[in-house]
């Protein structure tokens, strides 16, 4: 049993559990429901920042702690004033140790696209990304049939949720479906936590054209960004390499500077 499938199994007991205590009217019912949304393939598009899309989590099942007192709030207003072009916010309590208001915080200090990141199994967990605020939700290629990952994918289009799909090999690839709106590449294996660039630069040669791609998990090395876009990358997901700094949002505005200077030696070598 990978952990991908332990996090799964446990998943589908927590989203029974969640649906007895709140029935999905009372999240239609909700404030965060109501707001208006923020799309994040524009903000990748339009990004003079290099589409990076930084993360806000507090451990991982691959590194226990972190930064597990992190404040939501202070980090995701550093992220914003660095360039990121999204928020990611992990909102599984169990593995990744997220508290239950982290979202709600992160939507409430920054104007930026936010993602929830979670393990979505079920329709029931759009609507509560909705509620949550959110924009937009990481739907996992391994964990989904097809079928079932375009119709959550067509259900949360419906609710005015962009979806991000993660693939890590071929046959994840060949699950993509017209309904996704970006299409992320995990350089990290989630069922035995090896990572590997590599992978987005193999993958990154058969997605459908057209989509926003995205390169993730595993980068904290500002060369790799350039190495990426020269591929044909848009964007890039980065949450470790942030996080376990004293200041994540500091450490966000250094990478980018580091980019930007990375690719004005190239531009000037060319000239
Ligand atoms: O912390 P990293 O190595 O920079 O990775 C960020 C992000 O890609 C990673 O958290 C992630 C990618 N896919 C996921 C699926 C579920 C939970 C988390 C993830």
């Amino acid at each position: 049993m990978t952990i991908l499938d332990r996090i799964n199994d446990h998943k589908l007991l927590e989203i029974a559990r969640r649906k007895e205590q709140t029935p999905v009217e009372r999240l239609i019912d909700s404030y965060g429901y109501r707001l208006e949304r923020h799309s994040l393939v524009e903000s990748i598009r339009t990004s003079k920042d290099y589409g990076i899309i930084s993360e806000f989590k507090r451990k991982s099942p691959s590194q226990d702690n972190i930064n597990i007192d992190a404040d939501p709030a202070l980090v995701s207003k550093g992220y914003q004033d660095a360039g990121a072009a999204g928020i990611s916010c992990l909102t599984d309590v169990h593995f990744f140790g997220a508290r239950s208001n982290d979202i709600d915080v992160v939507r409430r200090s920054v104007k930026l696209p936010v993602i929830r990141k979670d393990f979505i199994l079920d329709s029931y967990q759009l609507h509560e990304a909705r509620a949550m605020g959110a924009d937009a939700v990481l739907l996992i290629a391994a964990s989904l049939t097809a079928g079932h990952l375009d119709d959550l994918a067509a259900e949360a289009n419906e609710l005015g949720l962009e979806v991000l799909c993660e693939v890590h090999n071929e046959e994840e690839v060949a699950k993509i479906s017209p309904e996704v709106n970006i299409v992320g590449i995990n350089n990290r294996n989630l069922k035995d936590f090896s990572v590997s660039i590599e992978n987005s630069l193999r993958l990154g040669k058969m997605l459908p054209p057209g989509l926003p791609k995205i390169s993730e998990s595993g980068i904290e090395d500002p060369q790799t960004i350039v190495k990426l876009r020269y591929e044909g990358f848009d964007g890039f997901l980065i949450g470790t390499y942030f996080m376990r700094q004293e200041n994540p949002g500091q450490a966000c505005a250094d990478f980018i500077a580091k980019v930007r200077e990375i690719e004005g030696l190239y531009d000037n070598a060319i000239a």
